[in-house]
C-alpha cells in the first residue's frame, strides 16, 4: 500500500505544477506532438495531444504509475484476490468477458461464467425467435427490464448505443424509477399476454426495484394473466437466487451472477440479458470480445502506451495538480446518449471516496465530478461556461470515425458532427488572445473604438485540456472496448489514490434511512 503523497513522483509533480506552464498553443506547435501522443488499440484511438503535458510531466506521471504499485494491483484483480477489502471480495468482472479458455482467475470461475452466459444467450434467442412464450402460448413482443443503478444503466446505455441492431420483433424497455409514471408510461401501450418482465437486482432487496416489480405483477394479474401463471411472464437476474425464489421467481427463468461482480460492472454478466434480447446473442458476445481486447491491452501494453493508464494519469494531473474538480465527457454520436450517466455511476460510485484502503483520511483529492452528455447539444447549452466561465475543467471528446446510418445524407450529417468535435477541441486548446480578437473585429469591419470595447468579451483564454477518443465505428466490439477502457481508467486512478473502487458505502445510509422511515410508517 503506497500513500500517494509519500511517492517521490508525487513530489516531482507537485514541483512541476508550481512552475510556469506553457500554454496549449505553444505545446501544440511542437512538431510531431500529435503522433507522439496518439495511441490506438481495439478499434479505439486516443489523441492526448491537447492535454497540458510536457515531457517532464509525462515522465513524472509514468513514474507515479510505476511507484504506486498499479501493476501489482492490476495483477491482483485479474488473479481474483479479494481486492475489495471492505467487503472481502474479489473483483472479477474481467472474468465475464474471458473468452474460450480460463484466465488467471481459474477454471472453476471460467466454467461457471460460460454456463450462465450460454443460458442467457439461449434464452435471449428463444425470446427473439418467439419460442419462449407467455402463459397463453403467445410470443413476447415487449420485454420490460426493471432495475436501477448498475442493474439498469449498463444494458440501457448499450441498447441505445447499439440501437441499429435492435430486433423488430421484440421491443425492450427499461424502467428504473419507482415513480408510478415511469412504469405506467411504458405499460400503457402493452399487451400483458405478450409482455415479459425482467427483474434485475443483484441483491433482490432494492426498494425501488421491488416496488416496480410488485406493481408489474399486479398489472399482469389485472390484465388477464392467471395468478398461477404469472411466473411465465417473469425473469429474475440476481446474485441472490434464494431471495428471488422466495418471491416466486422460477429457478428455470432465473439467471445468475456472483457477489464478485460489482453492480456498476455487471453489464457483462447475466445482467446483459435485456441487451442480448435486443441486439441478439452474437452481438452480445462481440461486446464481451471488445471488453476482452481492452483487458488484454491493459494487461500487456507498456504503461506509456497503455490507454487506460494514460487516461488515468492525465486525469490525475488535471485533478490533483491542475486542481480541476470535474471531468466533462462530450459524446459526438447520438447513440452514445446514455454513456455519460453510465460513466457517472461507474466513476463516481467507485472513486467518490475519502478514505484510503487502511481507513485513514485521503490526503489528496479523489474521484472528480463526471458530467456532460451529447457534445453537439452541449455546444448550445453549457459549452459557453467551458469556453469563458471561471471553472477550469478537462474534456473527453468521444467521436466515431465512420457512419452507417441508412439515410441518404448520412455522410453530410457525419461531416458536420465530426467537424464540430474537432473545432471545439481546437478552440478550447488554443483560445483566442485579446490582440487576435481585436484584429479579427477590425478585419470584419468594426471601427477601432468598437473593436477595442468588444474584444475583451470575445477573447477566449483557451488552455482547456482535452482528449479526443475516436471509435473507428460504433459496433458491439468497439463499445465493449470503450466501456472497459473507462472501467480500467477508474481502477488505475483508485490504485494511485490508494482507495477501494469497489465498495459503495456512501449509498447505504440513504437506503437504510428509507427503510427505517418505511418501518416507522413513512
Ligand atoms: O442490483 P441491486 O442490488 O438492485 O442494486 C442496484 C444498485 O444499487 C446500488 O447499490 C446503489 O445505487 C448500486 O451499486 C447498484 O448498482
Amino acid at each position: 500500500m503506497s500513500l500517494p503523497t509519500a511517492l517521490p513522483a508525487w513530489h516531482s509533480l507537485d514541483r512541476l505544477a508550481t512552475q510556469a506552464q506553457p500554454h496549449l498553443r505553444e505545446l501544440l506547435a511542437e512538431p510531431g506532438r500529435a503522433e507522439r501522443l496518439t495511441w490506438s488499440t481495439a478499434g479505439l484511438t486516443l489523441d492526448a495531444s491537447r492535454q497540458r503535458l510536457t515531457p517532464a510531466i509525462e515522465q513524472a506521471l509514468l513514474e507515479l504509475a510505476a511507484q504506486s504499485g498499479l501493476a501489482d494491483r492490476r495483477e491482483a484483480m485479474f488473479r481474483g484476490d479479494a481486492i475489495n477489502t471492505t467487503e472481502d471480495r474479489p473483483v472479477l468482472h474481467v472474468a465475464l468477458r474471458g473468452g474460450e479458455s480460463g484466465g488467471p482467475w481459474g477454471n472453476q470461475i471460467h466454467a461457471q461464467v460460460q454456463r450462465e452466459l450460454d443460458r442467457v444467450c439461449r434464452f435471449a434467442e428463444e425470446v427473439r425467435a418467439g419460442t419462449a412464450r407467455g402463459h397463453a402460448n403467445d410470443a413476447f413482443t415487449d420485454v420490460v427490464n426493471i432495475g436501477i443503478g448498475g442493474s439498469d444503466l449498463g444494458p440501457r446505455m448499450a441498447a441505445d448505443a447499439l440501437a441499429h441492431l435492435a430486433s423488430d420483433a421484440v421491443r425492450v424497455h427499461y424502467v428504473s424509477n419507482p415513480d408510478a409514471w415511469a412504469l405506467w408510461s411504458v405499460l400503457r401501450g402493452l399487451d400483458a399476454r405478450r409482455t415479459l418482465f425482467i427483474v434485475s437486482s443483484k441483491t433482490f432487496t432494492t426498494q425501488e426495484t421491488l416496488t416496480n416489480a410488485a406493481s408489474a405483477r399486479h398489472w399482469l394479474a389485472d390484465n388477464g394473466v392467471p395468478a398461477d401463471a404469472i411466473a411465465k411472464h417473469l425473469v429474475a437476474i440476481t446474485a441472490t437466487p434464494a431471495k428471488s425464489a422466495e418471491l416466486g421467481y422460477d429457478p428455470e427463468r432465473t439467471f445468475l451472477f456472483w457477489d464478485w461482480v460489482g453492480g456498476r460492472y455487471s453489464l457483462w454478466s447475466s445482467l446483459g440479458l435485456p441487451l442480448a434480447i435486443g441486439i441478439g446473442a452474437a452481438a452480445f458476445r462481440q461486446l464481451l470480445a471488445g471488453g476482452r481486447a481492452m483487458d488484454e491491452h491493459f494487461q500487456h501494453a507498456p504503461l506509456a502506451e497503455n490507454l487506460p493508464v494514460r487516461l488515468a494519469l492525465h486525469g490525475v494531473w488535471n485533478r490533483n495538480f491542475l486542481r480541476m474538480p470535474t471531468q466533462l465527457i462530450a459524446s459526438y454520436a447520438s447513440r452514445l446518449v446514455r454513456f455519460v450517466p453510465f460513466v457517472q455511476q461507474m466513476d463516481m460510485e467507485s472513486n467518490g471516496k475519502r478514505m484510503q484502503l487502511d481507513g485513514t483520511e485521503a490526503a489528496v483529492d479523489t474521484g472528480p465530478i463526471v458530467w456532460g452528455g451529447l457534445g453537439i447539444d452541449g455546444q448550445h447549452a453549457y459549452f459557453q461556461l467551458v469556453h469563458q466561465g471561471r471553472h477550469a475543467l478537462p474534456v473527453d471528446f468521444i467521436g466515431v470515425q465512420s457512419e452507417d446510418t441508412p439515410l441518404p445524407l448520412a455522410g453530410a450529417h457525419h461531416a458536420v458532427v465530426n467537424l464540430n468535435l474537432r473545432a471545439q477541441a481546437q478552440a478550447m486548446a488554443l483560445g483566442r488572445t485579446l490582440q487576435e480578437t481585436e484584429a479579427q473585429l477590425l478585419q470584419d469591419g468594426a471601427d477601432a473604438e468598437t473593436a477595442h470595447a468588444l474584444a475583451p468579451h470575445r477573447q477566449f483564454p483557451g488552455d482547456i485540456p482535452s482528449h479526443i477518443l475516436w471509435l473507428d465505428r460504433l459496433d458491439p466490439e468497439r463499445l465493449g472496448a470503450l466501456i472497459a477502457l473507462y472501467e480500467h481508467k477508474v481502477f488505475c486512478q483508485a490504485a494511485i489514490w490508494n482507495i477501494n473502487a469497489f465498495d459503495q458505502w456512501g449509498v447505504e445510509l440513504g437506503k437504510t434511512m428509507a427503510k427505517a422511515l418505511e418501518r416507522a410508517g413513512g
